[in-house]
């Protein structure tokens, strides 16, 4: 049932978006004595909180599929409810947004990924004490199993012997966040206890606590409404059984955080008038145009360029000793003795379901040097998946030093759309794809009885590379950000801005971006962790700023 909103009740801080961004912030605002309401479009993820959606094996427990590590990959199954149905990209919608729905890589980010690409006070000594914070409270781990032991860890074993050999040295990753070069290592999760970890099971634990704290969740934030350059409020809509209204910022005082995603946010901030004309007036002539804020008032931002992903190039060899798990079968026909295990207070959390799961076993990273001298970043990431059961699929990201960007869009359904896919629009990035590739070709060609199945023997890497479209359907990593960059050059007058250097979006008093849109170039590894660290410097930023 809708609740509506009480109109005489007002917050310190409205931030909407329960995601990676979002719950370390909230938590942050309230520690510091603050009233805070967290706004969540979407219903109740893990156990904890709420969630019901779960196998039938785990009827009987306070466990969803959320909770369960090896159970991520049902949402390319099954991801109904789990999913944003506005964005035409994969995204959790749902209490811990992607942190609920993603595979738990967490990385602690290399020294460039943030002196690369971000400004001035968020360069890597900024935001180290942000870092140790974010580590300090979610470690991650190497070995989720709670007895500390791998489980079909057949393809780790077999490429972990022939890197070596090759000359690439293993090591912790997050222990050597800056050695990303021709390295390798057990892939990290932020899962602890066997179970699904990160923002949703420490930040959110302790902002709970608190009476300052309240969350809404099936609650669609459809607009900040502002007088000129000032919140005054958000509008709600309810999904299912959240609330409706108005709801009210402390007058003069009050702030609105936006963390809704690279694409959530992007929409809302196009629907609360902030944005290229061409976006603000597909709002303007769709549903929501009635109640937008007038066109005078509108504030010309660059909101939604500057797109990016990382590139996604899949390879896939197959050998002999590797064997597959079978996932998603452990939703309907797991192995018993395997949920036993998994569920048994004896052997809690330890079974090949804890999480070395279908995402990535092992991770390896290499630093490419263009012909137009920029270092450009790849992280591979290898997981026992396949056409056979004896294959590996092995995924090249391209990450920090790219230069490609795309752009992404609003229809008048009011649906986000990747009009322009970031994908290899740069020549020195497909040169590093390429690069990279002939390098981990060369790596394992000492491996006996390796099969390479795509790129097949003899087909040239640059022949393979071009055969792949493109396009999010071939190329998607599901690591959007970008499309409210930070930086000083504000987008009102002619930069690529949106945010200023305290994450505040210009032309406003109170209304600020804090999430993967902020990002204004890809990062090394898999964003989550970067994202909350990068909530934990804003936070600190925001406070600081006089009221
Ligand atoms: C399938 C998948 C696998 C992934 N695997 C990994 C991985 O292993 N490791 C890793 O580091 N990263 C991974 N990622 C990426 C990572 O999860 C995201 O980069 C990260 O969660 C983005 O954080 P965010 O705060 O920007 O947005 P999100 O985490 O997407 O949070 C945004 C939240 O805002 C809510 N919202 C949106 N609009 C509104 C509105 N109008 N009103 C109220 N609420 C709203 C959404 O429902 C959502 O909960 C994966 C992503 C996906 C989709």
């Amino acid at each position: 049932q809708c609740v509506n909103v009480t109109s005489t009740e007002t917050y310190d801080y409205i931030v909407v978006g329960s995601g990676a961004g979002g719950i370390p912030m909230a938590d942050r605002l309230s520690e510091a004595g603050h009233k805070v309401l967290l706004i969540e479009k979407g219903p109740p993820s893990t156990g904890r909180w709420g969630g019901t959606m779960k196998p039938a094996w785990l009827s009987n427990t306070n466990l969803t599929r959320f909770d369960v590590p090896g159970l991520c990959n049902q949402i390319w199954a099954d991801p109904t409810g789990a999913v944003c149905t506005d964005v035409d990209q994969m995204a959790g919608c749902m209490l811990g947004g992607g942190t609920a729905v993603n595979a738990g890589l967490w990385w602690k980010p290399h020294p460039a990924d943030w002196d690369v690409n971000f400004p001035e006070g968020w360069h890597n000594t900024d935001v180290s004490a942000a870092t140790e914070r974010v580590f300090s409270r979610i470690p991650g781990t190497i070995a989720p199993s709670m007895d500390g032991k791998w489980y079909m860890s057949q393809g780790f074993d077999m490429l972990n012997a022939n890197l070596k050999a090759a000359g690439w040295e293993y090591l912790i990753p997050n222990d050597h966040p800056d050695k990303k070069n021709r390295t390798f290592g057990h892939s990290t999760f932020m899962y602890s206890g066997g179970e699904r970890g990160g923002p949703l099971a420490t930040y959110l634990v302790s902002a709970s606590g608190r009476k300052s704290f309240a969350l809404w969740m099936n609650t669609i934030v459809t607009r900040v409404v502002r007088e000129g350059g000032h919140a005054t409020g958000v509008d709600v809509q309810c999904s299912g059984a959240g609330h409706v209204g108005r709801v009210s910022l402390t007058p003069k005082t009050g702030r609105v955080i936006i963390s809704a995603g690279a694409f959530g946010s992007a929409k809302l901030l196009f629907r609360s008038g902030i944005g290229p004309t061409d976006q603000l007036n597909v709002i303007k002539n769709s549903t929501d145009g009635p109640m937008m804020i007038s066109s005078d008032q509108w504030i010309n931002l660059p909101v939604g360029y500057n797109l990016n992903d990382h590139v996604g190039t899949d390879i896939e060899v197959s050998h002999p000793d590797v064997v597959f798990y079978d996932y998603y079968g452990a939703w309907k026909n797991p192995i018993v003795s395997d949920t036993a295990t998994y569920l048994g207070e004896a052997y809690r959390r330890c079974t090949s379901l804890h999480g070395e799961i279908g995402a990535a076993d092992l991770t390896l990273w290499e630093i490419i040097k263009g012909s137009d001298g920029i270092s450009r970043h790849i992280q591979w990431q290898a997981r026992v998946e396949g056409m056979l059961s004896t294959s590996m699929t092995i995924t090249q990201y391209l990450g920090t030093g790219t230069l490609s960007r795309g752009r992404m869009t609003i229809t008048k359904q009011l649906n986000t759309v990747v009009s322009t896919p970031p994908y290899l629009r740069d020549a020195h990035d497909r040169e590093a794809v390429i690069m990279g590739l002939n390098s981990l070709r060369d790596s394992l060609k000492g491996i006996s009885n390796l099969t390479w199945i795509s790129p097949a023997a003899g087909v040239a890497s640059e022949q393979f590379v071009d055969s792949i479209p493109a396009t999010p359907a071939r190329r998607c990593s599901n690591h959007w950000i970008g499309t409210a960059k930070i930086g000083t050059d504000d987008g009102r007058t002619g930069g690529t801005s949106v945010v200023d250097l305290n994450t505040k979006v210009y032309g406003t008093d109170n209304i600020f971006v804090v999430d993967a849109s902020i990002f204004p170039g890809h990062i090394t590894g898999n964003p989550s962790a970067a994202i909350v660290i990068a909530a934990e410097h804003a936070a600190v930023k925001i406070l600081a700023l006089p009221a």
